[in-house]
C-alpha cells in the first residue's frame, strides 16, 4: 500500500490524545500526510460534531484516506462521522475490533474515547490499524456494498 493521508480531529476532551496520535502518525512511513482538523488546545470548546464532521467530510471528498477522531468516549465522533455520505466509522478500543473494522467493514474512520482508553493502547491500536487493508474481492465486500446501496437510495 502506498503512503496514505490521515485526518485527525478531537474535541477538547480528546485533544491531548489526538496530539500523541498525530505525532505517531507523522513519524510513520505508511503515512504521507496528517491533516489536523483541530481542536488544537483544550481552551477551544467547539462541540465534537463540528470537528468530526469536518474530518469525515475530508475523507468523503478524498482529501484524506482515513481518519482518527477522538472525543471523551469516541461515541459522539462515531455518530457524527457516520452521518457523512460514504463514510463508515467505528469506535474501537480493542485490537480485534480495530482489525475487523477494516477487514470486514472497510471503515475509513476509527474513533476512540480519551476517557476510555489509555494512550499507549490507543497508539498501539492505531499502529495495527494502519497495517490492515480491505480486500474488495472478499466475501465481506458485498455486505459493505449493501450499506452503500442503501445510502444511494435515500
Ligand atoms: O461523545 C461525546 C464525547 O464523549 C464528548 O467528548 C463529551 O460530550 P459531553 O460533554 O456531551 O458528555
Amino acid at each position: 500500500m502506498s503512503p496514505i493521508t490521515v485526518a485527525v480531529a478531537a474535541d477538547n476532551a480528546g485533544v491531548a490524545l489526538k496530539k500523541l496520535i498525530a505525532e505517531q502518525l507523522e513519524g510513520d512511513v505508511r503515512v504521507a500526510e496528517v491533516l489536523d482538523y483541530g481542536v488544537h488546545d483544550d481552551s477551544d470548546d467547539r462541540a465534537y460534531p463540528r470537528l468530526g464532521l469536518a474530518a469525515a467530510e475530508a475523507v468523503a471528498r478524498g482529501d484524506a484516506d482515513r481518519a482518527v477522531l477522538i472525543c471523551g468516549t469516541g461515541i459522539g465522533m462515531c455518530i457524527s462521522a457516520n452521518k457523512v455520505d460514504g463514510v463508515r466509522a467505528t469506535v474501537a478500543h480493542d485490537s480485534y475490533s480495530a482489525e475487523r473494522s477494516i477487514k470486514s467493514n472497510d471503515c475509513q474512520v476509527l474513533t476512540m474515547g480519551s476517557r476510555v482508553i489509555g494512550p499507549e493502547l490507543a497508539k498501539r491500536l492505531v499502529d495495527e490499524w494502519l497495517g490492515y487493508s480491505f480486500d474488495p474481492s472478499s466475501a465481506s465486500a458485498a455486505k459493505v456494498a449493501y450499506i452503500t446501496d442503501y445510502e444511494h437510495q435515500s
